[in-house]
């Protein structure tokens, strides 16, 4: 068997058409442009390369996109001002900081700054708790894009064995609850997990987010399983390169993600949908409380005669 391939930058295309009709249909009902703003602190090479990334993906929707970059020193206390003041900026509707942070910032302290209402990268505490109860505003944007990918390849997830390798808060932890949600059978393993391949095997659906490459071998799928790699590792010759020994992998999968070119688009990709529905909700609302002030002074102008 040779597995299909399940190409992540053309579903992101797909995706982001969609995302450019929603952006002018809000230009049209409320005169709404999309912003989102980036915060990157410091001169990490890596970031810089994503948040430009971001920035291009953001302007061919029709998004908006500011970069607010920091000085590397910059205090907690400053850091958490410029946060309150782009909560309170009515013209901006995504918030984002960039990942990771210099070690002098406890970033959850951050990301419980940014308003729950602008919190595109689904980070704030309130937006994680939400997962468990399904109350989230904005869902993180890997976990969802892999969702969004296996939804679009018509891959069932309820009553599946859904395996996870890699624990992290941005990737493994979400995506549990959110298969849990669609109620997939869910195992939680870790690079170092004892005897790794005897839950890999069990998986309808394997996701790889642990950060090592070619963590997973043939031996290690199940014949016909689909396999979504998640991992970014950069080779020293600057090759980028998935958890997933793709060439072994492919041979027994019935669908696999590459990297390049897999997950990753779909990341950067939620994130536009996320930031447009930032923008819907608080131009709904605004439009919801403009109402009320109207029909506020109707009734006092009837109750005044
Ligand atoms: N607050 C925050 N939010 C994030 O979402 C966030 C972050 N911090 N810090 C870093 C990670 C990493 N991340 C990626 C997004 C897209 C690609 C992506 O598009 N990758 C392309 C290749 C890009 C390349 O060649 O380097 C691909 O897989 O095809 C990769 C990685 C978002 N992150």
């Amino acid at each position: 068997m040779s597995a299909r391939i399940l190409d992540g930058r053309d579903i992101a295309r797909d995706i982001r058409a969609e995302t450019s009709l929603r952006v002018a249909d809000l230009a049209a009902s409320a005169g709404v442009v999309p912003h989102l703003v980036v915060i990157l602190v410091g001169e990490n090479p890596a970031s810089r390369v994503y948040v430009e990334n971001k920035a291009r993906a953001c302007a061919q929707v029709g998004i908006k996109s500011t970069l607010v970059r920091l000085d590397v020193g910059i205090s907690a206390q400053e850091l958490i001002c410029e946060i309150e003041r782009l909560n309170r900026s009515p013209d901006v509707h995504g918030i984002l900081v960039q990942l990771p942070l210099p070690p002098h910032h406890d970033i959850q302290a951050v990301l419980r700054t940014i308003s729950i209402h602008k919190d595109v990268d689904g980070f704030h505490l309130y937006n994680v708790g939400g997962l468990v109860v399904g109350k989230t505003i904005f869902s993180p944007c890997t976990p969802y894009g892999v969702m969004r990918m296996l939804d679009h390849a018509a891959i069932p997830v309820e009553g599946r064995n859904v395996t996870i390798v890699g624990a992290s808060n941005i990737v493994g932890k979400p995506m549990a609850l959110m298969m849990m949600a669609r109620e997939a059978t869910v195992s939680v393993c870790h690079a170092k997990t004892r005897d790794l391949a005897q839950y890999t095997i069990l998986a309808d659906i394997l996701i790889v987010a642990a950060g090592v490459p070619k963590l997973i071998g043939a031996q290690m799928v199940r014949t016909g399983a689909a396999v979504i790699d998640v991992g970014i590792n950069r080779d020293p010759q600057g090759k980028l390169q998935g958890d997933v020994d793709f060439d072994a992998v492919r041979t027994k999968a019935s669908c696999i993600t590459p990297v390049p070119g897999g997950v990753g688009p779909m990341t950067v990709t939620m994130l536009l949908v996320n930031t447009v529905s930032a923008a819907e909700r608080i131009a709904a609302n605004a439009t919801m409380h403009s109402l009320r002030r109207s029909d506020l002074k109707a009734d006092l102008s009837v109750q005044l005669g």
